[in-house]
């Protein structure tokens, strides 16, 4: 049975931040996840994660201004600093949650430029030795040109090519079946291929971002081929809840 993580990103809106940890434990889930908590201090965090007795499955890097548009720093040369500085702020927060893994946005740049994918590779390189020095993981993940346009890691075998190429011994790839879907079709050998590699997995339906099962693909019977596939790492929900999020979960029954 998979290990579900609420993403609180998305999921449990309906309350404040801080809340959202609460009302995911209520709701059943033992584990959790979001893309940014660089809102709060790391303390708040950790405390709600102890008071609901919450794993915390990954969050992401900071990725800049994200209200001016910025998504992630790894792949822009004249960001290099404040990535560096990202990378401390990060492992603070990663301390204080016991997250086991991060993941890096890449940002938005030409996936053909050079002076781009050096400053991804040395990104990359310069974040895995000092999250691995922590014993940490760093995930990352080919996004959609729809959700983002731009964005400088939008194709799978690009990344599997990296991540193999890098021999980096704590870089995985974060396999989120709704990009996958959008960007490639092919879900199950997707996930039959790459499952080596995969440290992250997350779910939403395609097209509309909804609850799992609601949308194009039968999300249920590729959770199952995970399954069967022996990934035990967790499933990120990281979906847009249609209505109340707690009126949401029926999909999950089919694991129970
Ligand atoms: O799929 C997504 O959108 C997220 O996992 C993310 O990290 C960037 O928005
Ligand atoms: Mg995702």
């Amino acid at each position: 049975m998979p290990k579900f993580a609420a993403n609180l990103t998305m999921m449990f809106t309906e309350h404040d931040f801080l809340d959202r940890f609460g009302a995911a434990r209520q709701a059943g889930f033992d584990a959790v996840e979001y893309l940014f908590p660089y809102d709060h201090p790391p303390e708040a965090i950790a405390e709600r994660l102890q008071a609901h007795g919450l794993t915390q499955a990954l969050f992401n890097l900071p990725p800049g201004n994200w209200a001016a548009g910025d998504r992630g720093l790894a792949a822009l040369p004249e960001r290099a600093e404040e990535f560096r500085a990202s990378i401390d702020t990060a492992l603070r927060y990663a301390e204080a949650t016991g997250v086991g893994r991060v993941h890096m946005m890449s940002g938005l740049a030409p996936r053909q430029e050079p002076a781009a994918q050096q400053a991804y590779r040395e990104a990359l390189r310069r974040l895995c030795d000092a999250a691995g020095a922590k014993g940490l993981d760093v995930v990352i993940e080919p996004i959609n040109s729809r959700d983002i346009p731009g964005y400088f890691l939008n194709d799978f075998a690009f990344a599997a090519e990296l991540i193999d190429a890098l021999g980096l011994p704590n870089l995985k790839l974060q396999f989120d079946i709704y990009h996958r879907q959008i960007l490639h079709g092919d879900v199950l050998m997707g996930l039959r291929e790459l499952a080596p590699i995969i440290g992250h997995v997350q779910i939403a339906a395609v097209p509309d971002r909804h609850e799992p099962g609601s949308g194009e693909l039968d999300d249920i019977r590729v959770l199952r081929a995970l399954d069967a596939l022996g990934y035990d790492g967790y499933v990120g929900c990281e979906y847009h809840p249609a209505g109340r999020t707690e009126d949401g979960l029926g999909w999950m029954r089919a694991f129970a």
